[in-house]
């Protein structure tokens, strides 16, 4: 019996349809403030509803960084719920942003929130995080593979700060972030056109070529726009790898709201910075 479609194979036809972008929803205050929007339910509403309309039915990727909903209590998950289903119907991934990571079984919980079809916040894909030991995410590996859902295991973030643990160095010399990145390639060995289980590695990171990128996977790569990194700097960046990268931009795009139209364009000037980026790798 043949299960659901497996998210990596979603993620390359829409890659290849769409193209890679995957824009963020992040409804920061200020960003609420410069759109002439409250700090309140309605605001956040308002703001996920836009963007959606903006982009949902053009781009691959859509990720909302549940921090902002969550800021609002129940009523902000009901509008986050609203928003993962409104851009799926428009024909957009979703990558639930919520870096999740605990022990196996409250794994399992989170898994289960956000990767089982029947869960209200169901999306498809959710960003993890691996820092209580790769094996700790196995029940969100699992419930993904029956799902047909993905994740996306922090490896080399964006963050200065993220290098004190990883690019820590193990007993077997290879470093933290390393580790993370060949567990994924082998959770991905043999999937055809694309595994589902990708990396976060930053595109504000510079010359990658001492990390081993090849994982079969997607490479969900934040920092372009706001965080400094540009389209152009993502060949440099990661290599031949550069092909399986999904670049994100939120504030960057996000500043340019609250028309639906000036949103639309925002995007449409990374896509195509994008595309002329990739055209010359
Ligand atoms: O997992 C992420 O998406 C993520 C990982 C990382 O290393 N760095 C990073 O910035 N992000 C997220 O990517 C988005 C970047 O937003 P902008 O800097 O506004 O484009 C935010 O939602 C961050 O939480």
């Amino acid at each position: 019996m043949s299960g659901p479609e497996p998210f990596g194979a979603r993620l390359r036809r829409a890659m290849d349809t769409r193209g890679p972008l995957c824009v963020g929803i992040d409804p920061h205050a200020a960003l609420l403030a410069e759109w002439g929007l409250n700090d309140d339910v309605a605001g956040l509403e308002r703001f996920s509803r836009t963007v959606v309309e903006a982009v949902a039915d053009r781009v691959a990727v859509l990720k909302p960084q549940s921090a902002f909903f969550e800021r609002f209590g129940s009523r902000g998950i009901a509008v986050l719920e609203a928003s993962v289903a409104q851009a799926r119907e428009a024909g957009a991934l979703v990558v639930m942003d919520a870096k999740r990571g605990d022990i196996g079984s409250t794994m399992a919980a989170y898994a289960e929130s956000f990767l089982h079809p029947d869960s209200p916040l169901f999306s498809d894909a959710l960003t993890v995080s691996p820092y209580l030991g790769y094996g700790s995410l196995s029940p969100a590996v699992a419930l993904a593979r029956e799902s047909g859902t993905g994740l996306f295991v922090l490896a080399l973030t964006s963050n200065v700060e993220g290098g004190e643990v990883q690019h820590a160095v193990r007993a077997d010399g290879r470093s933290v972030g390393a580790t993370m990145l060949g567990h994924l390639a082998a959770e991905n060995a043999g999937e055809t056109p694309l595994g589902s289980f990708g990396a976060v590695v930053g595109a504000t990171l510079g010359d990658l070529s001492s990390y081993d990128l090849d994982i079969n996977g997607p490479l969900l790569a934040p920092g372009i726009g706001a965080q400094g990194a540009t389209a152009a700097d993502l060949p440099a960046v990661f290599g031949p790898a550069v092909r399986n990268v999904v670049p994100n931009v939120s504030r960057g795009v996000l500043r340019h709201g609250a028309d639906v139209v000036a949103l639309r364009d925002a995007a449409e000037r990374f896509a195509e910075e994008i595309r002329t980026a990739l055209a010359a790798a």
